[in-house]
C-alpha cells in the first residue's frame, strides 16, 4: 500500500529523510532529478529533439535546472533553459543549481516580471515552474505565462506537478493550469491526480522513487492509500484440497425486473465466476428461461408481483441487492423486508441505492460492515450534491465512519471508504470498461468474496482490483476500445490464478 501524502506531509518527509538518512537537501534534489531524467529518457530517447525547460526559482525550478544539466550530460544538444524571475525569492538549492549550470554551454534566458515572453520553438517543454509549493491559484505573470504556453500546444512534461494544479484540496474550474502530456512525479502520485478534475490538465502520470524514508512515510498513517498488486496478493486465499461448495458460501442476489433482467444475469454470473460456492438469484419469473440459458450454475427464487418472496434468511452467507431491481413500491417493500430480516453485512447497489437515497431512514438500518457501491451520481443522491471531488472525498470518509459501512465510490480510481476512516484508491481499470452492466459485475464479485469469508473491507479492495484488472488484461494489450461486462466476469478466475500463483 502506498500512502498518499499531502504537500505538507511530503515536505515533512523530505526534512526527515534529509536529517535521518542523512542526505543534504541539494543531493536529494539531485536524486529526484536523476530519477526524472532516467524516466524522461525512456519516453523521449531521441537526443536531437528540441527541449525547453521552464524553471521557477523555488525547488521545482531547482529540479528543472538539475534536469537540464543532466540531459545535457546525456547528449541532448537541442536544449535551452528559461528561468522565470517572477519572484524576488529563490531557494538555496535553486541557487546552487543555477551556479552549477553557469559553466555549461546550454542557452539560458531569464524572463522578468511583466516582460514579454520569448518565442518558443522547442517541441518539448519541461515544466519546472511551480510544483508542490503552490499555495494559491495562479495569477498575474504566472497565469499569463501558463496561458501563453497552453496555447502553443507543445508536448509538456511536468516535473512533479503540473504548474497551477494543487496537490490536494478543491480544484477550481476556473484555475489556470499548465496542461501536461506526462507528469513524472516524485515518490507517490499526488492525491488530486487520482480525482477526475485533474483529467483535463494531465494525460498521464508516472511516479519515480526518490528514496524518502519509508518507515516515516508509513508512520504518518495517512487516510489516503493507493492499493498495489502486493496488497491484493496478500488478501487472496488459495482454495484448499478437500474443500467443497459449502466452504465457499452461498450468495443470494436480489435483482432484476422484466426490462432490466440483464443486470440480474450479469451480477449472478459474476458471482459464480468470482468463486461463490453456490449462487441464487431472486428474480421475477419472466427471467427464468434467460437465466437458465445464460448461466446454468445459478439457482433461482421466483418473485411474484406485489408479494414478498419466501426467503430462508439463514441459508445465505451474504445478500447482494439492487442491480436492475427497479424503484417501485414492490422493490421498496423487498428492500425493507431484507433489512428487517437479514442482519449480516450486505451489498447494496444500483436501484437499491436510489431507494436508500429517497428513504434515508433505511441507511441507518444497514448492518454494520455492509457495502454500498455508488457511482458519482448515486453517491450525490445518497449524501447530497458536491461541487468538487475533494468535498465528495471528505463526505465519503465521514459517512463511512458515521454509518460504519464500506462505501465504494466508482470511478477511474475507485475509492473505498471504510468504517475506520481510511480511503483506498484502486489502481486498475481502464476506459474500455465504461459501459452499462460493468457495475453489476462488480456487485457480483464483491458478493462472492464476502460469501467466501473475506471481510467486507477485503472484499471491496480485492473485488474492485480484480474487476479492474480483468478489464485491463482484456483491453490493454490490444488497446481494445470496449470490453463487455460478461467478458470481465469470465476473466476473473484467470486473474485470481495469476495473483495467487
Ligand atoms: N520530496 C520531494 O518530493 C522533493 C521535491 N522536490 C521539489 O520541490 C518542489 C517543491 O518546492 P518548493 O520550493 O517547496 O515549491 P515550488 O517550487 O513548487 O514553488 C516555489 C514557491 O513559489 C511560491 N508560490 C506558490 N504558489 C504560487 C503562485 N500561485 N504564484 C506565485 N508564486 C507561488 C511559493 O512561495 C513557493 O514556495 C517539488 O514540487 C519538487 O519539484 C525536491 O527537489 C526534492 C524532494
Ligand atoms: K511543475
Amino acid at each position: 500500500m502506498l500512502p498518499l501524502l499531502t504537500a505538507q506531509q511530503i515536505h515533512e518527509a523530505d526534512a526527515y529523510t534529509i536529517s535521518h538518512e542523512p542526505v543534504t537537501s541539494v543531493n536529494l534534489m539531485e536524486r529526484a532529478s536523476k530519477a526524472f531524467v532516467s524516466r524522461f529518457m525512456q519516453h523521449f530517447p531521441d537526443k536531437a529533439q528540441t527541449i525547453s525547460a521552464y524553471c521557477g526559482s523555488g525547488n521545482n525550478g531547482g529540479d528543472g535546472l538539475a534536469i537540464a544539466r543532466m540531459l545535457n550530460e546525456h547528449g541532448y544538444r537541442q536544449l535551452n533553459v528559461k528561468v522565470v524571475r517572477f519572484s524576488d525569492k529563490a531557494t538555496d538549492d535553486f541557487n546552487t543549481n543555477l551556479h552549477r549550470f553557469q559553466h555549461l554551454s546550454v542557452p539560458l534566458l531569464e524572463i522578468e516580471k511583466g516582460g514579454n515572453f520569448p518565442p518558443e520553438d522547442s517541441a518539448i517543454i519541461i515544466d519546472a515552474l511551480l510544483g508542490s509549493g503552490l499555495n494559491k491559484p495562479l495569477s498575474g505573470d504566472y497565469e499569463q505565462l501558463v496561458k501563453h504556453l497552453n496555447q502553443l500546444e507543445k508536448t509538456v512534461v511536468a516535473v512533479d506537478v503540473p504548474t497551477g494544479l494543487p496537490t490536494e484540496g478543491a480544484v477550481s474550474k476556473e484555475a489556470t493550469i499548465l496542461k501536461a502530456k506526462l507528469v513524472i512525479t516524485f515518490q507517490q502520485p499526488k492525491i488530486n491526480f487520482l480525482l477526475p478534475e485533474s483529467g483535463p490538465h494531465m494525460e498521464s502520470w508516472e511516479a519515480v522513487d526518490i528514496g524518502l524514508d519509508d518507515t516515516y512515510l508509513q508512520s504518518l498513517n495517512s487516510p489516503y492509500q493507493l492499493i498495489e498488486k502486493g496488497d491484493i496478493k496478500t488478501i487472496l486465499k488459495p482454495r484448499h484440497k478437500f474443500s467443497n461448495k459449502g466452504t465457499y458460501g452461498h450468495a443470494l442476489l436480489v435483482a432484476g425486473q422484466a426490462k432490466t433482467m440483464g443486470a440480474a444475469l450479469l451480477c449472478s454470473s459474476a458471482c459464480v465466476y468470482a468463486g461463490a460456492g453456490l449462487t441464487t438469484v431472486c428474480i421475477p419469473e419472466s427471467g427464468l428461461t434467460a437465466l437458465n440459458s445464460y448461466q446454468a450454475e445459478v439457482m433461482a427464487i421466483i418473485r411474484e408481483q406485489d408479494q414478498l418472496p419466501e426467503i430462508e434468511w439463514d441459508k445465505f452467507s451474504v445478500i447482494g441487492v439492487g442491480p436492475g431491481l427497479g424503484k417501485d413500491d414492490n422493490a421498496l417493500a423487498l428492500l425493507k423486508n431484507i433489512l428487517a430480516n437479514y442482519h449480516k453485512p450486505m451489498i447494496i447497489d444500483a436501484d437499491a441505492l436510489n431507494l436508500l437515497a429517497t428513504h434515508q431512514e433505511l441507511l441507518q438500518q444497514l448492518p454494520k460492515g455492509s457495502i454500498v457501491t455508488p457511482h458519482m451520481k448515486e453517491f450525490d443522491r445518497l449524501f447530497g450534491e458536491h461541487d468538487t471531488w475533494w468535498n465528495r472525498l471528505q463526505t465519503l470518509k465521514q459517512k463511512a465512519q458515521e454509518l460504519q459501512i464500506n462505501i465504494v465510490l466508482k470511478n477511474d480510481y475507485t475509492i473505498t471508504g471504510t468504517p475506520d476512516g481510511k480511503l483506498y484508491f484502486n489502481s486498475t481499470s481502464n476506459a474500455a470498461m465504461a459501459s452499462g452492466g460493468m457495475g453489476d459485475i462488480l456487485t457480483g464479485i464483491i458478493t462472492a468474496l464476502v460469501a467466501q469469508k473475506y471481510t467486507p473491507e477485503q472484499a471491496c479492495l480485492a473485488g474492485v482490483y480484480l474487476h479492474g484488472k480483468a478489464g485491463d488484461v482484456l483491453a490493454l494489450p490490444n488497446q481494445l476500445h470496449v470490453v463487455l461486462p460478461g467478458q470481465v466476469a469470465a476473466k476473473i478466475p484467470a486473474v485470481i490464478a495469476q495473483l495467487t500463483a
